[in-house]
């Protein structure tokens, strides 16, 4: 860490403390992220080489793609500490979209999603899931364009009996959790981090969360309420849930209530953002899928998507941070 001048703290979250830093070596300005030790498995920092080595070679599998961060360097320090050394990007869409205080236009949603979906799409090609998408995750760079960040919660999940499933539940924030997930699915797949995409897509559209639940039995309420259960129950997987048997599943629901809370987006966009937040996963659009849609295939929409105006992101910056005494 001797490399590095620490220059002010940039978030803070369940994993770990990110700073801005300057490389002295180069000059260049990174972001830290120092992992946080902490529970049983820490006692002799082997949980925490693990978290570091798989949040690192996720990361590293996806180096290259513009719309994830890169990873510069992975460290362990001689305090038992580690450490993983980014590009510095910008604030998190979240931050951009608190501040801003109002919806994006479609126009600029579309450009953002057909970047998230592009990522998405070039991790889940790589065998990478990211298990926690959501706003605070993806940051915006001095040009507008969005990095998806923190791999801590991702994983492999191709090829090689140690990476089939069953996989961790609960994960993904709850705000943002699939309803597989919701009901205990281990088996998931790539179309949990398309369910998040989906909800992102309707906040930057809506400029408020979609569904802001209060526990995971109110948010799966919540989604079955919003965009109808879709014969869940039907789905050849549901009988394998582990909460297949709740009650909210038996409930008869009312058709998807989307479009009338979007009347104004266009029936391509509504494609879209339906086909990401189709209830069953076999019938939720993947990255890829989502990307041949004429929302983003139609050389009139491909035009349309200019650039967003790097000052509306870069002049954020300092109000957001909360600068430290090195
Ligand atoms: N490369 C980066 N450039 C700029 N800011 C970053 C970078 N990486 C992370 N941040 C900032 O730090 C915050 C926390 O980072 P990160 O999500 O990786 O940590 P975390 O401990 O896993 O957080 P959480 O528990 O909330 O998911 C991000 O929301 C973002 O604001």
């Amino acid at each position: 860490m001797e490399h590095y001048e620490r220059l002010e703290k940039i978030g803070e979250g369940a994993s770990g403390v990110v700073y801005k830093a300057r490389d002295s070596r180069t000059g260049a300005t990174v972001a830290v992220k120092r992992l946080r030790g902490g529970g049983f498995g820490d006692h002799d920092g082997s949980r925490l080489s693990e978290d570091l080595l798989r949040e690192a070679a996720c990361l590293e599998a996806c180096r290259g793609h513009p719309s994830v961060v890169e990873l510069r360097a992975a460290h362990r320090d001689g305090a038992g500490g580690a450490f993983l050394v980014m590009e510095y990007v910008g604030p998190s869409v979240a931050q951009v979209m608190r501040e801003r205080g109002r919806p994006f236009p479609e126009a600029d949603a579309r450009r953002l999603m057909r970047q998230l979906l592009d990522g998405a799409r070039a991790m889940h090609d790589l065998g990478v899931l990211h298990r926690d998408l959501k706003p605070d995750n993806v940051l915006v760079d001095a040009h507008g364009d969005l990095k998806i960040c923190d791999f801590g919660m991702s994983r492999f999940a191709a090829g090689g009996a140690a990476t089939a499933p069953p996989y961790t539940s609960p994960v993904v924030t709850l705000w943002y959790r699939a309803p597989e997930l919701l009901l205990g699915s281990t088996e998931y797949d790539a179309r949990v981090d398309t369910w998040a995409l989906g909800c992102i897509m309707a906040e930057l559209l809506a400029g408020a969360p979609l569904l802001p639940g209060r526990s995971e039995m109110d948010q799966l309420n919540r989604a079955f309420d919003t965009v109808g259960a879709d014969d869940m129950t039907d789905w050849p997987g549901f009988s394998r849930l582990p909460r297949a048997g709740s009650p909210l599943c038996q409930r008869s629901r009312p058709p998807s209530r989307l479009r009338e809370m979007f009347p104004s987006l266009s029936a391509a966009g509504f494609d879209v953002l339906s086909g990401l937040l189709a209830c069953r996963p076999d019938r939720r659009l993947t990255a890829a899928d989502a990307l041949r849609r004429p929302w983003f295939t139609d050389a009139e929409s491909a035009n349309a998507d200019q650039p967003l105006n790097a000052c509306r992101f870069t002049a954020r910056v300092g109000g957001v941070a909360d600068a430290i005494v090195v």
